[in-house]
């Protein structure tokens, strides 16, 4: 099978305490359509700078990122983000403050579009976001409710739905249930368990979470100090336990 997303040697370099650092030290990853990897690693592993040099948000020093074959390395990240999305872990990003629930969904599903929000397109879709989140406890009846007056984890569901709602080639998932309170969390992880199995996504989702990094997805590589030190696959991580991985941290 073809990657759909290919790392090859990627190295971030900084400059820090007087010398250069590598907090991306010769990274090669390669993931599969329908891969879902957790990614767990210490405070300070590389995690997010791994994120972003996917979304290119932070650039590469060296070494090269494919998607579908194609070489994105030097594409920046509004062009990236048609394909690529990514749910934060700060609830506060990621949404539009000023903006209704629907309007959010709306910019979210007319992403690549000119950012133009007409009623009309927004009754239009109202149904359909109905639909989207009627299941949803945080999010059910409140699709003209403006989204800085939701709670985190409100938000959190709106900003997973925005990332999910155009289906994009590849999900990242950076902590995106960590800020929530431990039910609220539960349930957002069970949401976007559902949703990546549903939809066949693709996703990388970065967990300090090992209940959940057992649970949930069908791969798992662990980084440490700018490198993959594990990388199991879906048979390796059936096998797992908690304790099997505390020994890397
Ligand atoms: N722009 C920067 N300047 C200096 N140091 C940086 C910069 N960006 C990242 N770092 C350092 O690089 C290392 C990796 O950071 P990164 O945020 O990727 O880690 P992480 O694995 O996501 O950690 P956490 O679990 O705490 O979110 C850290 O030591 C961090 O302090």
């Amino acid at each position: 099978m073809k990657p759909l997303l290919e790392i090859n040697n990627a190295v971030k370099t900084i400059y820090n305490d007087n010398q250069d650092l590598n907090i991306l030290d010769g990274i090669n990853l390669k993931i599969y359509p329908k891969d879902f990897i957790v990614v767990l690693g210490t405070n300070g592993a590389g995690k997010s700078t791994l994120l972003d040099a996917i979304t290119g948000a932070n650039k590469l020093s060296s070494g090269d990122i494919k998607l579908n074959d194609e070489d994105i390395t030097h594409k920046n990240l509004a062009k990236r983000s048609h394909y690529i999305s990514r749910v934060y872990q700060d609830p506060k990003l990621g949404t539009s403050p000023r903006m209704t629930v629907a309007e959010n969904l709306l910019l979210a599903k007319r992403r690549g579009l000119p950012r133009r929000l007409r009623l009309r397109k927004l009754n239009d879709n109202m149904e359909k976001f109905k639909e989207l989140t009627k299941d949803l406890p945080t999010l059910d009846n409140r699709l003209n409710t403006f989204t800085e007056n939701l709670s985190g984890g409100q938000r959190q569901t709106l900003s997973f739905l925005m990332a999910i709602i155009q289906r994009p080639e590849l999900l990242l998932l950076d902590e995106h249930t960590a800020a929530l309170d431990p039910q609220t969390s539960q349930e957002l992880m069970e949401l976007t368990n559902k949703v990546i199995l549903e939809k066949e996504l693709t996703c990388l989702m970065v967990t300090h979470n090992l209940t959940e990094a057992i649970k949930y997805g069908n791969r798992l590589i662990v980084l440490k100090k700018g490198k993959v030190i594990l990388d199991l696959d879906k048979d390796q991580k059936a096998a797992l336990k908690e304790q099997d991985l505390l020994e890397y941290f």
